[in-house]
């Protein structure tokens, strides 16, 4: 299966459990890995039969930009539904990092899940 990748988006949002997480934005960092056969794009050299990862990225830095959940669980799954939801992809890994959550988790805490159906 070939992949669109979206590394290390870096985003501030609302988001955590305590009421001091509320008063706040925190950053978020955002991978994706997006299911899509990119063999009609390279054959004709056209980004309309492709992913388009830059639009991509701006919608991911929209949204989760003005979301406020509670738990990085929540946003990776609306996440996911939204990006499957709107630009038709089959399957995604979704990882959510929150890199200010465990001081000493250097390489930062979240969630990674995946959704859809991988094609072969
Ligand atoms: N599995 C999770 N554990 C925790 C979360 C979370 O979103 N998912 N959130 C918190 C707090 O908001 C934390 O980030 C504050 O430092 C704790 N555990």
């Amino acid at each position: 299966m070939d992949l669109v990748f979206i590394n290390g988006l870096e985003v501030e949002a609302v988001i955590g459990v305590y009421d001091w997480e509320r008063e706040i934005r925190q950053p978020l960092v955002i991978d994706l890995e997006l299911g899509w056969d990119i063999r009609r794009a390279a054959a004709e050299d056209n980004l309309q039969a492709t992913l388009d990862y830059a639009a991509i990225s701006q919608r991911v830095l929209d949204w989760v930009g003005a979301s406020q959940f509670l738990l990085v669980e929540a946003l990776a799954e609306e996440l996911a539904h939204l990006i499957q939801a709107e630009f038709a992809v089959p399957w995604l890994r979704v990882r959510v990092t929150k890199p200010g959550a465990v001081a000493a988790a250097r390489g930062g805490v979240g969630v990674q899940i995946e959704r859809g159906v991988r094609p072969a």
